[in-house]
C-alpha cells in the first residue's frame, strides 16, 4: 500500500526507470536480430536475382555452383538459427525478477490513487475536463490525460458502484478518443449507458445503447440491455401518462458540486460537509466573533529560556483557544524526524470506538509512525518545546506521531478527544482524555492540505516550522465540540506533520477545572 504516502511513491519512479532500460534492451536485441536477417535477405536476393537473370550461364560457373550450394547449406542454417533465436526471454525474465526486488504498485494502489483523484475532484469542486488536461484547483500543470487514462478512472468508479463519476469520466474518455487511442468507443459507451441507466436516465441510456449497437450490431449485452431499457421506459411512460406529465423525470447531467451533496454516499451531515469543502478551498471567512481582537505577539510563557528567544505567537481563535506558533521547529530537526519515521511508516489507523480496536479507514488516509522522547535528543527537545509552548505537563502525553499524507491524503472532520459514548477510547490511557493538541507542520504544501475547523470557518495553512495548538476540552473537562477539525486532501505536494496529544492527568494545577454552563452544541 503505497498510494497513502508520497515517500513511498519515490521508489516507484526508480522502478519505472529500470523497466524502461530493460524494455530498451529488449527492443535493441530484437532490432539486432532483425538487422542481421534484413542484411541477409538483401544479400541473398541480390545473388539470387543475378543468378535468375541467366540461369544456365550462372550454374555453368563452378564458383557460382559452389556459392549457391553454400548459401543453401551453411548460410541458411545460420539464418534459421538466428530466426529461432529467443533474444527476448531474458528481458521478460528480468521483469518478473524485478517484481521480487523492486517497488511495484498493486491493483489496490491503482484503486487508491484513482479514488484519491475523485476525492480531490469532489472536495475542491474541480471539473472532470479540467483535471484531464492537468488543471488542478485553477493551477495549470503540464499533464494531459489520455482517453485510456480517463477510462480507467471511470472503470474504477464503476467497480465502486459510483455511477456519477463513472459517467463523468467515461464522457471524458469519449471526448478524448482519437486515432492514437487503444480504446474502443463501444466499450466506453457500454459503461456509459449502463451507469446512465443506474442514475435514472433511462431514455439517455437507451440512446447510447442505440449508438453502441450501430458500432457493434451483434453486441450481445447491448442487445439485452436495449430490450430491458425499452421495457423500463415503457413502464415509466405508462406511469407518467397516468400522472398526466410528459414523462421527463430524468435526472439532469451535472458536473457541479451541489449535485454531489445529494448523491454523496456518506453525506452524514450536509451543512458541515459543505463548510468543510469551502474551508478546504480557502473560500470561507472566519466568523467575525472569531477574528475579533486577535493579535500576534512574542511570548515567553514565563519560561526563563524563552525570555532570550521568545516564541512568535499568532492567535487564531479565543473560544475555543487556538493559536499558531511560527518557527518552532528547525529544518535540521525536521530532517532527522523524517528520517527516523520513514522506515517505520504504517498506514494510519483510527480507533473503533465500540471495540477500541485500531483499524484503517477511508476517511483517514496517510502513513504514520510514533517516536519516543528517549529515542533521540531531537525528539526530547521538541517535546520540551511543546511543554514551553503550552505550559502543560508532558508526563501523560502520547508519543510524537509523525504523519505523511500522499496524493489525496486526508482526515475527514473529527474530534481529537474521546466522547462519552466512545466508551473504549483511551480506556488504556491512564492520562484520561486528550486535553490539547499540538500539530507541527514539517513541510509546506504546494496545493491543498489545510487543517480546517468547519464550525469556526477557520483554517490553518501548513507552513514549514509552524505549530498549531488548541484545547480540545473545556475547563469543565467536557469535550469542546467546536474543535471538530479535518485535514483537507493534499492536491499537490507532500504534507508532513507531527502530532503531540496532551492528556488531562497532570494538568490539574496548571489548567484547573472550572465550573461553567454546558452550552456545548453538536453540529
Ligand atoms: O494533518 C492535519 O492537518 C490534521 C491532522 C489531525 O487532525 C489528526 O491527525 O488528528
Ligand atoms: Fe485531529
Amino acid at each position: 500500500e503505497m498510494f497513502t504516502a508520497v515517500t513511498d511513491m519515490e521508489g516507484v519512479l526508480e522502478t519505472e526507470s529500470v523497466l524502461i532500460n530493460n524494455l530498451e534492451g529488449y527492443i535493441k536485441a530484437q532490432e539486432e536480430k532483425l538487422d542481421f536477417l534484413r542484411k541477409k535477405v538483401l544479400e541473398y536476393q541480390r545473388e539470387h536475382d543475378s543468378a535468375a537473370n541467366d540461369v544456365s550461364e550462372y550454374l555453368l560457373n563452378p564458383i557460382n555452383a559452389y556459392l549457391l550450394t553454400k548459401r543453401l547449406t551453411t548460410d541458411w542454417r545460420e539464418v534459421e538459427r538466428v530466426m529461432t533465436l529467443d533474444v527476448g526471454s531474458q528481458f521478460v525474465q528480468n521483469v518478473s525478477d524485478y517484481r521480487n526486488i523492486m517497488k511495484f504498485p498493486t491493483d489496490e494502489d491503482l484503486a487508491g490513487a484513482a479514488s484519491a483523484l475523485i476525492r480531490l475532484q469532489d472536495t475542491y469542486g474541480m471539473k472532470t475536463e479540467e483535471i484531464a488536461r492537468g488543471k488542478l484547483n485553477g493551477v495549470q500543470f503540464s499533464i494531459e490525460m489520455s482517453s485510456e487514462d480517463c477510462f480507467e478512472i471511470g472503470r474504477q468508479s464503476y467497480i465502486n458502484s459510483d455511477f456519477r463519476h463513472t459517467i463523468l469520466w467515461m464522457n471524458e474518455a469519449l471526448n478524448r478518443l482519437n486515432n492514437d487511442s487503444n480504446l474502443n468507443r463501444a466499450d466506453v459507451l457500454e459503461y456509459l449507458a449502463f451507469s446512465t441507466f443506474k442514475e435514472g436516465r433511462v431514455r439517455d441510456a437507451l440512446e447510447m445503447t442505440h449508438e453502441l449497437l450501430e458500432l457493434a450490431p451483434d453486441h450481445r449485452r447491448a442487445l439485452g440491455n436495449k430490450n430491458y431499457y425499452e421495457k423500463e421506459l415503457m413502464k415509466l411512460n405508462l406511469k407518467s401518462e397516468l400522472r398526466g406529465d410528459d414523462g421527463t423525470n430524468d435526472v439532469p447531467v451535472d458536473d457541479s458540486v451541489e449535485f454531489h451533496y445529494i448523491n454523496n454516499p456518506y453525506n452524514y451531515d450536509i451543512p458541515e460537509r459543505k463548510m468543510y469543502e469551502l474551508a478546504c478551498r480557502g473560500e470561507l471567512r472566519p466568523l467575525d466573533s472569531i477574528v475579533k481582537d486577535l493579535k500576534c505577539s512574542y511570548v515567553d510563557n514565563g519560561v526563563p529560556f524563552l525570555k532570550i528567544a521568545p516564541l512568535k505567537l499568532e492567535q487564531i481563535s479565543h473560544d475555543p483557544y487556538i493559536v499558531v506558533y511560527h518557527n518552532v521547529m528547525y529544518d535540521s530537526e525536521i530532517e532527522i524526524i523524517q528520517q527516523m519515521a520513514k522506515p517505520r511508516f504504517r498506514r494510519a489507523t483510527v480507533q473503533n470506538h465500540k471495540t477500541g480496536e485500531l483499524e484503517t479507514a477511508n476517511y483517514r488516509i496517510s502513513k504514520s509512525a510514533w517516536l519516543k522522547d528517549s529515542e533521540h535528543q531531537v525528539i526530547a527537545t521538541v517535546v520540551q518545546r511543546v511543554k514551553d509552548m503550552t505550559g502543560l505537563s508532558m508526563d501523560t502525553a502520547e508519543e510524537l506521531q509523525v504523519v505523511n499524507y500522499g496524493i489525496g491524503g486526508h482526515y475527514e472532520p473529527h474530534y481529537d478527544f474521546a466522547r462519552k459514548e466512545e466508551t473504549n477510547a483511551f480506556k488504556n490511557h491512564e492520562g484520561g482524555n486528550r486535553i490539547a493538541t499540538v500539530i507541527f507542520y514539517m513541510s509546506d504544501v504546494t496545493l491543498g492540505g489545510a487543517t480546517v475547523f468547519p464550525a469556526l470557518r477557520t483554517s490553518l495553512w501548513p507552513e514549514k516550522g509552524a505549530a498549531g495548538f488548541w484545547f480540545n476540552l473545556r475547563r469543565s473537562g467536557q469535550g469542546d465540540y467546536k474543535t471538530r477539525h479535518a485535514a483537507c486532501p493534499v492536491i499537490v505536494g507532500s504534507k508532513w506533520v507531527s502530532n503531540k496529544w496532551i492528556h488531562e492527568r497532570g494538568q490539574e494545577f496548571i489548567r484547573p477545572c472550572a465550573l461553567e454552563p454546558d452550552h456545548d452544541m453538536e453540529f
